[in-house]
């Protein structure tokens, strides 16, 4: 799929957002191994801390549905270069993309990279960590 669909999808998805507080709208569209779309958008709380950002509400979706495999996201906002995801949802996207999952960092003017992981998180805690 071209990344300007994709990134397209996260704009639509951006206009559900939550955001009495920041008034700053984020969207997210996720695409599965199966060619299913997620969308997910920034859902902000009186508690602040308890903010859910738009990637990880579209990850949540995804996963709840139980589409784990994931071929792409898009993340889109208004801000000057393409988004950059915040520390939580770096090691939530950690747990499910794998090395080839294309992580497109967007913003509504057009601009976007596409990066990785690997990039975005460099030795995130994960489940090898676990064993012993
Ligand atoms: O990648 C990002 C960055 C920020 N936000 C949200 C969280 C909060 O609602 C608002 C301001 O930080 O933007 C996201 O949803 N995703
Ligand atoms: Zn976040």
């Amino acid at each position: 799929m071209d990344p300007k669909q994709l990134i397209e999808e996260a704009i639509l998805a951006s206009k559900q957002a939550y955001v009495p507080y920041s008034k700053f709208t984020v969207g997210a569209a996720l695409l599965t191994a199966d060619h299913k779309i997620y969308h997910g958008c920034n859902i902000e709380n009186a508690s602040y801390g308890l903010t859910n950002c738009a990637e990880r509400t579209a990850i949540f979706k995804a996963v709840s549905e139980g589409d784990k495999h994931f071929l792409a996201i898009a993340v889109v906002g208004d801000t000057d270069g393409p988004i950059s995801p915040c520390g939580a949802c770096r090691q939530v996207l950690s747990e499910f993309c794998g090395k080839d999952t294309q992580i497109i960092l967007a913003n509504i003017k057009g601009d976007f990279v596409i990066t990785t992981i690997s990039e975005l998180l460099p030795g995130s805690f994960s489940s090898k960590d676990l064993q012993k």
